[in-house]
């Protein structure tokens, strides 16, 4: 929990705070959900619905000085994933400093809409030229919407996911279902695969699953997690199993074991070419069922 500095009253529910890391959040307590979204990053680091378990996991270490992911929530990669630049890997908006753009509140939910400025691009991206904006509307369940456009006067190569670090109570114990026969690149051996069953896990995974999946289902003790995409052609499967949870800078020694990632990419072949003018939106949907 960051301990509050400043804080500013922005709508009915919604605070922007500064903590004694010197981090800035948007932090949501309506009646049907509370959130915390961090300005650097255009990080959504807390979801949780009335009455249902938190959505998304977030390491217990934070870094203290702002400029390090912190690792958890929805990090949002873009213009590329991983290492298909060159550059910070996953690309700079989940570093950038991010404005925000709009709040809305109704009884069912809480709108937040937030756009990283060109000086921010400016820095890793000289050359290029969007117009980024993300879009978290926090209700009964969660939905994240990353919205490009190429505003520059050719064409531009775009590589993204929603990096959703999801809970689970005993990774040995749980199941990915909704991506039985579809083809995939396993990012540890560089050979492509199919995906025979659910998804289960005994070792480090590290997948990009091809083709327009429909909703996948994390099943875990009973109950289910359910991530929909839209504008997405690949999805990406990772858990760092122990020696990678080691590695990890920020992250516990056994997190591994609590968390895993389900995230709605274009990644791998789904990169996409955008011409001048053109916009393009990827989106999931994360909602839990007992
Ligand atoms: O450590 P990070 O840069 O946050 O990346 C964490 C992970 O993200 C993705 O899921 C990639 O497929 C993994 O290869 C990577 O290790």
């Amino acid at each position: 929990m960051p301990s509050r500095q400043e804080t500013q009253q922005l709508a009915a529910g919604v605070t922007r705070l500064r903590n004694s890391n010197g981090r800035e959040f948007i932090e949501v307590a309506h009646p049907r959900v509370s959130a915390r979204i961090a300005l650097e990053g255009g990080h959504l680091v807390s979801c949780l619905p009335a009455g249902q378990k938190p959505l998304l996991w977030l390491s217990p270490q934070e870094p203290e000085v702002p400029g390090k992911p912190l690792r958890g929530g929805v990090p949002l990669c873009w213009p590329w994933f991983g290492n298909e630049r060159s550059g910070p890997a996953h690309g700079i908006a989940r570093t950038g400093l991010w404005e925000l753009e709009s709040v809305v509140v109704t009884d069912e939910a809480v709108q937040i809409n937030l756009e990283l400025p060109q000086s921010e691009m400016a820095i890793h991206i000289p050359d290029e030229h969007w117009k980024l904006g993300v879009q978290f509307i926090l209700a009964s369940d969660l939905q994240v919407t990353l919205t490009s456009t190429n505003t520059g006067s050719k064409a531009q190569i775009l590589g993204q996911a929603l990096h959703a670090y999801l809970p689970v109570s005993d990774i040995t114990q749980v199941e990915i279902k909704g991506l039985d026969q579809a083809s995939y690149l396993d990012q540890l051996t560089g050979k492509e695969e199919v995906q025979l069953g659910p998804v289960r896990f005994s070792q480090e995974v590290d997948r990009i699953y091809h083709g327009a999946i429909g909703a996948v289902q994390l099943e875990d003790a009973g109950e289910t997690i359910t991530v929909a995409g839209s504008g997405s052609g690949s999805t990406v499967i990772w858990n760092p199993w122990v020696k990678k949870s080691r590695r990890l800078g920020h992250f516990p020694e056994d997190g591994y074991r609590e968390m895993l990632c389900i995230e709605t990419a274009n990644a791998g072949h789904d990169r996409r070419v955008l011409d001048p003018g053109e916009t393009h939106s990827l989106s999931t949907r994360i909602s839990h069922h007992v």
